[in-house]
């Protein structure tokens, strides 16, 4: 059964005693899903995509379901003893490539990227956009199920940037869900299935206003779709969360007050997916103590 990555109460503070960057964060990143992350500086972003990514761990709560992830940090390490066509093509072969198709796909990649000039220059003496070519490359050599992206397009050229739009849009199209964190809210406008802002280490889906989400009574929604089907994109974005319960049967949350958004979005879909039952959302607390 495919697993959708899952964050459940997760919180991150750094040291025994430091206040808590991020507490309390449930998230659902199914798959094909474009999700943006924003925030003002030092509010979490970065915190958030390393604990997404894998390549740190949350202080308390758990996360499950991560797939096949790849990751562009924020600040890549340039000083690495290979020449960039030889260190992407390392990586192919680590991602399980034969020798010849790991340095195909690796000349495509810096190809794509307008690198191909620099393939065989050592990575420390590569440009900063050229070096932010290798680490956007290395990502999506990769093939991930999830593509984790901070500040990818930063120092890009105008080309490559348009490329990496290209690539996400080609990536998620195939079933990749791509997380990513832009200072430039032009980037990708339009084409994320939710925004979320990190704000009181928490998160806050956008359009819903700061104070309504986890206030009120929540309804539960399991609703059955064309097998391996993804969500509306309206629904994901009205939805407080999503769980696949089986393959093309969710569980889908929602304030009560956006239950109705929320079953448009679900029945005026192309094809219609088929609501299975309606009713209050189990509260775990009352659940536990019977
Ligand atoms: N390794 C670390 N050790 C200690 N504190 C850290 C560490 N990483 C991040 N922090 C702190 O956590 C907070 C959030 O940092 P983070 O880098 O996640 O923010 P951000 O929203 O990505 O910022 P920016 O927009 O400037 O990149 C900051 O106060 C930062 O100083």
């Amino acid at each position: 059964m495919r697993r959708d990555l899952r964050l459940d109460n997760v919180g991150r503070r750094y040291g025994l005693r430091g206040p808590w960057v991020l507490r309390g964060i449930h998230l659902t990143v199914l798959p094909g899903t474009l999700i943006r992350v924003e925030g003002p500086n030092g509010t979490g972003k970065s915190t958030l995509l390393r604990l997404l990514a894998g390549m740190d761990a949350p202080t308390e709560g758990r996360i499950t379901g991560r797939p096949r992830t790849a990751y562009v940090p924020e600040r890549f390490p340039t000083a690495l003893p290979f020449t960039a066509l030889g260190y992407l093509t390392h990586l192919g072969k680590v991602h399980g490539l034969s020798h010849l198709a790991a340095k195909r796909a690796a000349g495509d990649w810096l190809d794509r990227f307008g690198a191909a000039p620099y393939a065989r220059t050592p990575m420390a003496q590569l440009s900063k956009g050229s070096s932010q070519k290798v680490a956007v490359a290395q990502a999506l050599l990769a093939e991930p199920g999830l593509l984790v992206l901070d500040e990818a397009w930063t120092g890009l050229d105008t080309d490559a940037r348009a490329e990496l739009e290209r690539a996400v849009a080609e990536r998620t199209a195939g079933g990749t869900a791509v997380v990513f964190v832009d200072h430039d809210p032009r980037r990708l406008a339009g084409a994320p299935d939710a925004t979320y802002t990190v704000r009181d280490a928490g998160l806050q889906l956008r359009g819903e206003p700061a104070s309504a989400e986890p206030e009120g009574p929540r309804v539960a929604v399991v609703v059955q779709g064309p097998k391996g089907g993804r969500l509306p994109a309206d629904a994901i974005r009205t939805a407080a969360s999503a769980e696949e319960l089986t393959p093309g049967t969710h569980r889908l949350t929602v304030p009560a007050s956006h239950s109705d958004t929320l079953l448009r979005a679900l029945l005026t879909a192309r094809p219609p997916w088929h609501v299975v039952s309606l009713g209050p959302q189990p509260n775990p607390d009352l659940e536990s103590r019977r």
